[in-house]
Order: structure tokens, then sequence, then C-alpha cells
């Protein structure tokens, strides 16, 4: 029953402004407890500013933002990670000459509240190395372990990412465009990825390719210059003619089969769109 289902993170009237722009306006969302909940919508929709208020990393002009039923609102970034909701940060903050086992040590580290201190022993350091490994096996870097993050390829350095934030073993995970900039082999292989790591906790994330938010997501929400136009389960949101008409600019696109692979570039407008 609907009823029943528990939310975990709940906007109410959420409101981003930039200089007197509203990015984000009256946003209510709702993400249900171990669900995959993807973002989607037309470039500058909303969707990172979104993302950004719900990690803290800006704070809103209106509105509340609730994790577990706790207020968050204005919280500082790492205050809403040690409420269990990790973001997969971007790879300018990898070290590049650190190795992949050395990056999840030190996030298994800082999750003990030893924090990020590279001067510790070799001995103690050691004690999250099987952690580590069973991670980057986890995210299938195993191989890789000990070669340096900069010398990684970019779908490996994604993966690294995610071995990072799961360091935290977060009950909430944030992927901002999981597969944005891959190849279609390393998109398929991030599907797979994130649909394992997706087990037991909450997955939101932003992504412009349709075919991985197809694969992946048990609710989708399409934004529409900073506002919710329709949300629900992927085949729903695909066939409702609002959402063609925010992404084609026309009305009457519902019979389409499949809208975003027939026009890709126009559709989802990034790189990976008409992968797969
Ligand atoms: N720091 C900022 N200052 C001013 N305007 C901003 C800022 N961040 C975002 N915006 C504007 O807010 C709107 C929404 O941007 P946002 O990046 O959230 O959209 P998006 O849906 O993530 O787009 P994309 O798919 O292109 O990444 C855009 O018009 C953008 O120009």
């Amino acid at each position: 029953m609907e009823g029943c289902v528990e939310t975990i993170i709940s906007t109410r009237g959420l409101r981003k402004e930039f200089r007197g722009f509203a990015a984000v306006r009256d946003v209510d969302l709702q993400v249900r407890d171990g669900s995959v909940h993807a973002l989607v919508g037309p470039n500058g929709a909303g969707k990172t500013t979104l993302f950004n208020l719900l990690s803290g990393f800006i704070t809103p002009s209106a509105g509340r933002v609730e994790i577990n039923g706790r207020d968050v609102t204005g919280l500082a970034p790492e205050r809403i990670a040690r409420l269990g909701v990790a973001r997969s940060f971007q790879i300018t903050t990898l070290f590049p000459a650190l190795s992949a086992r050395e990056h999840v040590e030190l996030a298994l580290q800082a999750r003990t509240g030893l924090g990020w201190r590279f001067w510790r022993s070799d001995r103690q350091l050691r004690r999250f190395s099987d952690r580590a490994l069973e991670l980057l096996t986890e995210v299938g870097l195993d191989e890789v372990a000990e070669v340096p993050a900069g010398a990684l390829a970019y779908g490996r350095k994604r993966a690294l990412e995610l071995a990072v934030a799961l360091a935290l073993d977060p009950r909430v995970l944030l992927l901002d465009e999981p597969t944005a900039g891959m190849g279609a082999e390393d998109v398929d292989r991030t599907v797979g990825l994130v649909r394992r790591v997706a087990r037991g906790r909450t997955v939101v994330m932003v992504e412009h390719n349709m075919s991985v938010v197809a694969s992946l997501a048990d609710r989708v929400t399409v934004l529409q210059q900073g506002q919710i136009l329709v949300e629900g389960p992927y085949e729903e949101v695909r066939a409702d003619p609002r959402v063609i008409t925010a992404y084609l600019g026309e009305p009457g696109g519902g019979e389409r089969e499949n809208p975003e692979r027939e026009n890709p570039e126009r559709n989802v407008g990034e790189s990976g769109a008409a992968d797969s």
C-alpha cells in the first residue's frame, strides 16, 4: 500500500534563487526508502541545483529538506553525510598519486572519526585494507587496487568515486550523472554496479541517459524550469504527453514508442544518451 511506504528524503516548498532567478521553485519531493529515484529533465531544469540542495552543498532560499524525518535544512554537507547521505564525489576530488586502495582506506578511516589524516601509520591504515579491497572488488577495481588514481581510465575513476562513497556505508547514495561521458561498455558496467550497490539502500541520481533511467529507476521525477512536472514509475512518466512536450518542445508526441531513442540529441542532450 502506498501509505505504508517509508519516505527517506522529503522536501517541502523547496526554492533556490540565484540573483533573483529561481532555479528550483516549490519543489515537494518524496523519495521512498530503498528505492532508486532518478531526477531527469531538460538542460537547465534545476536537477543539479536540487541535488546540491539535498546534499547540503547549497542552502535553500526557502522551504525545507528532511532526511529520515529530521529537518536538515541548511546543515553543512558533512553533517548531512554523517546522517547517512553520501554523495559520489567528482573525479577532481581524487588524489592522482594515491592508489585506488589508499583512497578507499582513507574514506574508511574518515568514517571512524580519525579524520582524513595522511600521516597515520601504515599499521593503522592496514586495519582498513581488507575492507578496502572488498569495496574495490564490489565496484570491479580489485585488479587495479595498487594503481594510482591518476593512471586509471575514466570509467574506473568514476567507479573509484563510488567505492569512496560506499566506504561511508551510506543509507542514501546521491549519484550525479553516474554514466556521464562514458562509452556504451562503461555505461553497461555502471548500470550493473549501481544496481548492485542499490541493494539495501536508497539511490537518488541525476541522469540524462534514459536507457539507464529505464533500467534502474523505480521512480522518476521530471523537472522543468525548476518545478516538478511529472513524477511516477518510468513507464508512466515516459508516456506522459507533458514530458514529451518538455523534451521535444511540441505537443502530441505521446504515441511514440521510444521517444528518447528516436531523438536522443534533443531529448537528453548529453553524450551517452544514444548508447546501448
Ligand atoms: N550558481 C549559479 N548562479 C546562477 N545561476 C545558476 C547557478 N547554478 C545554476 N544556475 C541556473 O539555474 C538553472 C538550473 O541549473 P541546473 O544546473 O540546476 O540545471 P540542470 O537541470 O542540472 O541542467 P543540466 O542538465 O544542464 O546540468 C539554470 O538556468 C542555470 O543557469
